[in-house]
């Protein structure tokens, strides 16, 4: 019998011990989370098995899960390397940067316990367990970062997710966190920025923000996400961040002297090519 441990139960955690549930391996799952109405919803739904608390219970799991925010997770990460947890545990994460993680897990790695970084490439701006969906991972790419773990360990940790028929992609975490911070990070950054922007040119126009259509809803659905997440992801990774915002603007400028110099041709260049990389990323999506 297999025993998955999943610190924090919000909208990752609990979609992942939805899915484990429905798993071959069957895992008991003991869940850890400081929420008690979160924690009552999924014993009542038999999402988790039993409500405990990660260093209590770390010494009853083949698999620890961090699911909290990023830097709830590098504090956890120092707190087990002084627990007693199993001879062949294997401690993961779900964290959106991995640089700081894998660092912080290098004192549990020194003491001979497996760690290996991970980061599911779906969610939501929703948060919390009530949003939690046994379909939220569907065909997602799931970023690996080896760190200690054994493939016995990692083909552990695969079958119990096996029903959302994983996209398992393993990198370094440096690759890790300058990719997902071109595709995630920078357009949370971009998108928060467009609804400050355009609340603050708004504010006194009596129509405003209320005359918002499609175009400035599809572009800023991600605005929605929790600010608690998004700082500690904008604090663990602010040097890609910062560098990619840095040629961001560049590119901003650039179709901004287009569009004042009137060059028609090369706006048109700028929104032909971005329709085709749109366009293409969509097909891919439905040939999947
Ligand atoms: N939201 C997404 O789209 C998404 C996608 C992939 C990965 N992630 C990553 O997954 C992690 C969780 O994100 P989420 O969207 O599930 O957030 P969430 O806010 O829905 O859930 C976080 C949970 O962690 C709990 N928590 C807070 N402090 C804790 C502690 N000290 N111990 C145990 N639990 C604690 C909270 O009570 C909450 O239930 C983050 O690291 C995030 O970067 C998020
Ligand atoms: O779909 C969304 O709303 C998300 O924000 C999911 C999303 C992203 O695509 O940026 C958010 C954070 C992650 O670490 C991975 C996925």
């Amino acid at each position: 019998m297999t025993t998955v441990l999943i610190s924090g139960l919000g909208l990752i955690g609990s979609s992942m011990a939805r899915i484990m549930k429905q798993s071959d391996v069957q895992p008991t799952i003991l869940g850890d989370d400081p929420n008690d109405d979160t924690s009552q919803f999924l014993l009542d739904q038999g999402i988790i098995d039993e409500r405990v608390t990660l260093l209590n219970a770390a010494s009853r799991a083949d698999i620890i899960v961090l699911a909290g925010p990023v830097s709830v997770i590098i504090g956890q990460l120092g707190q087990l390397v002084k627990t007693k947890l199993k001879p062949n545990a294997l401690v993961t994460d779900v964290g959106s940067t991995k640089m700081q993680v894998m660092a912080a897990s290098k004192p549990l790695q020194e003491r001979n316990i497996a760690f290996m970084g991970g980061h599911p490439m779906a969610g939501s701006h929703k948060t919390g367990a009530r949003a939690g969906k046994e379909d939220l991972l569907d065909n997602a790419v799931y970023f690996l970062v080896d760190g200690s773990q054994t493939a016995t360990q990692t083909a552990l940790f695969k079958a119990c997710l096996e029903p959302a028929k994983l996209r398992w992609v393993t990198m370094s975490a440096e690759a890790h966190d300058g990719l997902v911070s071109e595709i995630s990070h920078v357009p949370h950054v971009l998108a928060a920025n467009l609804v400050n922007t355009a609340d603050h040119q708004l504010k006194h126009d009596a129509v405003g923000l209320n005359a918002a259509a499609g175009g400035f809803k599809s572009t800023t659905r991600i605005a929605g996400a929790d600010p608690t997440m998004w700082t500690a992801i904008m604090l663990s990774n602010s040097e890609v961040i910062s560098e990619q915002l840095t040629s961001y603007m560049k590119q901003l400028k650039q179709i901004q002297s287009a569009i004042e110099t009137h060059d028609a041709d090369q706006i048109y260049q700028f929104f032909a090519h971005a329709q085709s990389v749109r366009e293409r990323l969509d097909r891919e999506g439905e040939t999947r």
